[in-house]
């Protein structure tokens, strides 16, 4: 799997962007609030909003998304592309049952899959299935939506700040459930406003200002020795030990996206 970006606009929201990530690359996406993160992610899944539109190119293994007819886009969603959200509720439906919910990627793909009760349960939800969204936590729910987006094994996850709106602990849960259980081959795109999030999911990190992808490299590298002012200022107003704080300090063990943990296991 790989996926080339190259020149993305949307309107003047998003200029120039081009990057590309290989299968089983876990890359993250930085930058201030309105930087345009969202909307690159949002033309990559082909949903951006009908009023804005994206030229340049992004393909998916070579074929181009950008301008693909709805029917081909919605194959590939919930298949070879996946997306997570920040806020859970508005990907699950109130009114059906989370099991029901979990398996509908393989009944819009026509395919047969583990069973709801199985999906559930690899993301540390079991006996579930047959509860309604309310029922549940905001992370017990980023849970099912996170099931949702793997029951079809992705080449390419796609997550939009999956955290922010859960408290700490459950934040830690939701990103070691995604380093996990996400399979090897697949790729990651992480967007977050935290640079720790960063340190301890992606191998690579793309930052972005105004619009415009101003550095990328090795989260090390970029954390720990940052070329372009933004990035510079980003991480002297960020908490991360060892390198906002004191730079050149050696990180928090198991950072970098590169824990031990984050080995092979599904
Ligand atoms: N439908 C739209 N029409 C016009 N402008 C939009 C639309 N959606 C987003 N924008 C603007 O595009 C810019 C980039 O938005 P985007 O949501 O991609 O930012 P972001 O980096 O993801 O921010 P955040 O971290 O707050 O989610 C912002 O200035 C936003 O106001």
């Amino acid at each position: 799997m790989t996926l080339t970006v190259e020149h993305l606009r949307v309107a003047d929201l998003v200029r120039d962007v081009s990057f590309e990530i290989g299968a089983g690359e876990r890359v993250g996406l930085i930058g201030e609030s309105g930087s345009g993160k969202s909307l690159t992610a949002l033309s990559i899944m082909g949903l951006l909003p009908d009023e804005l539109s994206a030229s340049g190119s992004v393909r998916l293994n070579g074929k181009e998304l950008l301008g693909a007819s709805e029917k081909d886009l919605s194959r590939l969603r919930g298949n070879g592309l996946s997306m997570v959200f920040q806020e859970p509720m508005t990907a699950l439906n109130p009114v059906v049952r989370v099991g029901r919910q979990v398996t509908e990627p393989f009944r819009v793909h026509g395919r047969r899959g583990r069973s709801a009760e199985e999906l559930l349960a690899d993301v540390g939800l079991p006996g579930t299935a047959r509860a309604y969204p309310h029922q549940l936590s905001g992370g017990q729910r980023q849970r099912v939506v996170l099931a949702m987006a793997l029951a079809n094994d992705p080449s390419l996850l796609v997550c939009d700040e999956p955290t922010t709106a859960l408290d700490v602990t459950v934040q830690a849960q939701i990103l070691s459930l995604i380093r996990t259980s996400l399979p090897t081959e697949s790729a990651l795109l992480f967007i977050t406003h935290d640079l720790a999030v960063v340190a301890s999911v992606c191998e690579r990190v793309l930052v972005m200002l105004d619009g415009e992808i101003v550095e990328q490299g090795s989260t090390r590298s970029v954390l720990t020795a940052p070329q372009h002012e933004y990035t510079r200022r980003l991480l002297s107003s960020s908490d991360l030990d060892g390198v906002g704080g004191s730079r050149g300090a050696c990180p928090p063990a198991g950072a970098w996206g590169s824990a031990p943990e984050d080995g092979a296991q599904r």
